[in-house]
């Protein structure tokens, strides 16, 4: 056991004498600098054997190639003759150490640079050189893919970049892959602390080091970390035995959160990491945390200009996923990266089928509603998986806390399957239980907030379903790039409504007027609320809009001249079936319009009840049986954001007809789509035969629409509900009243008996009666 120096390539094996570690100190028994191209050669006394074999390269015009790519050779060259790195000079003299052993074989391979060494100064070629072996043996990936080979050329010359690349891409290996070849620490910067872990976990699997900063670790966990950063001891208490044992660790990758970057500690350790050219540059992860235009702004991320001011010779990496041009402009002109090179994928994820199911429609129409629809589709997911014989896991986002737990146990209840609850309102150790389960495939179906997402990364989500809409675009793409990250095909599914559009919009305005009073700057507010309404619209529009699906995600990120045609491919509900979703949506639309008569009519009975205006005899039971939809609702419908609640007009008996015959027809074209068994690959909405109304004109005329709610109270009225019995269940009970007659009967003979054979005594004769004037008289 023991560490190798990269420079003199000497293996420090429980040593205590004032030898090499890490590097300057002469040797007796100095091992040869080894000299093969393959390994890793970096810090002083390996620079000097790889300058000359660089030079003989340079002079003979060789150039390298990352991915089939030209590099330009001469300009990397000309900068590391520029800018020679120094070898370390003070480096920490620490006693040998024993390590895990995969770091160790990692090491011992000469792939992956000591953290304590300084960063590399080999030229470009031999960088990429060692970056292909890095990438197969360490990282076991055969090709790099989409803007990987381009950022990764890019951060191995040491220059800043933007980087935007779809969920799921790989915008991590962008940074770890140079960060490994060329040594020292690179700093991360990470919006989330379970994200950190993750990534720190799989590094560290990989025999890489890394490790992570955060409020989460204990302090004496942070101190050693930093300790084996800087390769000193930063540990004030006395059990510094161990405290030197775990600092010996180097550290090539170090996650931080932005909020624990801005600390004076921190930047202390900074300063002093890159004195010693040991600090090797910044990854900024989740960059759109950046802008205030994207869906998860973050304060601290405002302050990262930080780096650009104090470091302003070392290379910064932005990478996100989710930037429209608003974001991205506003990346770029906080990290002052404006001129840097910016590298944008396609945000096409051409493996995910987007749909989008009418929770107002299903909730009318199919049997059981909209969750009976989900757990269907949730059951059906599963089953295909188990048949094709692959392994399957799927998300349900849900917006309220409760909801978690509430749907986690229908789903489980309905479908048999392992069900957990995931929200940031549970305990530290239940989340991460949960959260572990789900990775690990012992719990198949989470349901979660949005505090379960970003940086996710389990290979096998075959399906995520947005059970109310997501705010924004940016949070649904992020969201559902959570599936078919293996490549193979997945479902995003968003349950919509109308209603739940309304409240957000209730909510965004809510919460406007609450930051009014507190802190004035009313055009600000405004602006954020207007963006907010908007980014809301956008999601709606994605929803109700019967074209392509796929093209309005990437049309939202600026990639405008896709054509739906070639791009989708019929991988999304509307180009499958055009017609049925416009028909879809229009259904939809019609039995929301529906239900809101309803409401309207049950809130106008509850405004004049309060008013003492009764407009029938009480308690007629009049629309009573109405649910009256969820509190919200009315606390929308209350404040008028949606619209006044209007009385309805005389509600004529003869439009029973016409509404009836409207629910009945959507019923039979249910039920005939059932009949012929119209099995789609991705399930879907039912099939109308109805003529085709147009979108934008409203299927309900308003007098119908009005007289629609009195319809609907005749007919339940006029047919009180029975329940349904089966010929068994009335044969049964036949069976037991007739039973139960039978006993009566044997009663009242065996009482019939029993009174003849019984001898009833005769009756007394009445005592005389006494006069009250006799009684008087007697002494
Ligand atoms: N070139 C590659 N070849 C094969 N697999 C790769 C390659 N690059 C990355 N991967 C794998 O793809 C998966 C997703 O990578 P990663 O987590 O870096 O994505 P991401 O772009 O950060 O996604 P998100 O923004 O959604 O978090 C990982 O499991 C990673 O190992």
């Amino acid at each position: 056991m023991g560490w190798n120096c990269e420079a003199c390539s000497y293996r420090n094996v429980n040593d205590t004498a004032g030898s090499c570690f890490i590097c300057e100190t002469t040797r007796e028994k100095k091992a040869k600098a080894k000299s093969s191209g393959n390994v890793a050669i970096v810090g002083k006394a390996s620079s000097n054997a790889a300058c000359s074999d660089n030079a003989k390269k340079r002079k003979t015009g060789s150039q390298t190639t990352l991915s089939g790519n030209l590099v330009d050779e001469k300009a990397s060259a000309a900068k590391a003759s520029k800018k020679p790195r120094a070898a370390i000079s003070n480096a920490a003299k620490m006693p040998a150490s024993s390590t895990t052993t995969k770091v160790q074989t990692t090491l011992s391979l000469g792939l992956v640079p000591s953290g304590y060494g300084p960063i590399s100064s080999d030229s470009y070629t031999d960088k990429a050189t060692r970056c292909r072996k890095v990438l197969r043996d360490v990282f076991k990936i055969e090709k790099l893919r989409n803007q990987q080979p381009r950022a990764v050329e890019c951060a191995l010359k040491g220059h800043s970049q933007i980087i935007v690349m779809a969920t799921g891409g790989g915008k991590s290996l962008c940074y770890q892959l140079p960060a490994v070849v060329i040594g020292g620490t690179t700093i991360v910067i990470s919006p989330l602390i379970a994200l950190m872990k993750d990534q720190v976990q799989a590094l560290t699997k990989k025999g890489i080091s890394a490790a992570c900063v955060n409020s989460s670790n204990k302090e004496s966990e942070n101190n050693q970390i930093l300790s084996a950063v800087l390769g000193r001891n930063l540990n004030t208490t006395t059990n510094t035995k161990k405290t030197d044992q775990n600092a010996r660790k180097p550290i090539n990758l170090l996650y931080v959160t932005p909020e624990s970057l801005g600390t004076s500690r921190m930047q202390n350790i900074l300063n002093e990491l890159h004195k010693k050219n040991r600090l090797a540059g910044f990854a900024i992860d989740e960059a759109h945390c950046i802008s205030s235009y994207g869906h998860d702004f973050r304060p601290a991320y405002r302050k990262l200009d930080y780096i650009r001011n104090q470091f302003p010779d070392l290379s910064v990496m932005a990478l996100t996923a989710t930037a429209s041009p608003a974001v991205l402009k506003d990346i770029k002109k906080n990290l002052k990266l404006e001129r840097a090179p910016c590298h944008v994928g396609s945000f096409d994820r051409p493996n995910i089928f987007y749909k989008v199911h009418y929770k107002d429609g299903l909730d009318s129409i199919a049997e059981g509603g909209s969750l009976a629809d989900l757990a269907k589709f949730v059951k059906k997911q599963h089953r295909r998986a188990a048949k094709e014989n692959n392994e399957c896991s799927g998300l349900v986002y849900v917006h309220k806390k409760a909801d978690t737990t509430f749907l986690a146990k229908e789903l489980t209840k309905r479908t048999q399957l392992q069900v957990g609850a995931y929200n940031g309102g549970m305990k530290p150790a239940d989340r991460t239980k949960v959260q572990e389960d789900w990775l690990s495939g012992k719990v198949q179906c989470c349901v979660a907030t949005v505090a379960l997402g970003m940086g996710i990364d389990l290979a096998h989500v075959r399906y995520v379903v947005h059970w109310s809409i997501p705010k924004t675009m940016d949070g649904f793409y992020q969201e559902s790039g959570r599936a078919g990250r293996d490549g193979l095909p997945a479902i995003s599914l968003v349950y919509f409504s109308r209603d739940d559009a309304n409240l957000f919009s209730f909510l965004i305005r809510k919460e406007a007027e609450k930051r009014q009073g507190k802190n004035g700057g009313a055009a600000d507010n405004a602006e954020a609320t207007q963006r907010k309404l908007d980014a809301l619209e956008c999601v709606v529009g994605y929803c109700t809009t019967a074209s392509c699906r796929r093209h309005c995600v990437l049309k939202y990120f600026g990639e405008k001249d896709t054509d739906p045609k070639t791009i989708c491919q019929k991988s999304c509900d509307v180009c499958q079936n055009p017609e049925k979703m416009e028909k879809a949506i229009s259904a939809a639309e019609s039995m929301r319009a529906l239900s809101k008569q309803k409401q309207m009519a049950k809130t106008t009975k509850e405004k004049n009840r309060w008013n003492g205006q009764w407009t029938r005899p009480h308690g007629d039971g009049d629309g009573e049986d109405w649910d009256g939809g969820r509190q919200e609702d009315w606390e929308v419908e209350g404040l008028g954001i949606t619209g006044e609640a209007k009385a309805p007009k005389s509600i004529g008996s003869g439009s029973f007809v016409s509404a009836a015959s409207r629910l009945d027809s959507l019923a039979r074209l249910e039920a005939k789509e059932r009949e012929e068994g119209a099995k789609e690959e991705y399930g879907g909405f039912v099939k109308f035969k109805a003529s085709s109304a147009r979108r934008d004109r409203d299927p309900f005329p308003e007098h119908i629409r009005l007289s629609i709610q009195s319809a609907i109270d005749n007919k339940q009225k006029s047919k009180p509900k029975e329940k349904e019995q089966s010929s068994a269940d009335l044969k049964a009970s036949a069976e037991k009243i007739r039973a139960e007659l039978a006993e009566i009967e044997a009663k009242k003979a065996a009482l019939k008996a029993r009174s003849s054979s019984v001898v009833v005594p005769a009756a007394l004769p009445p005592p005389p009666p006494v006069s009250f004037k006799q009684r008087r008289r007697k002494p």
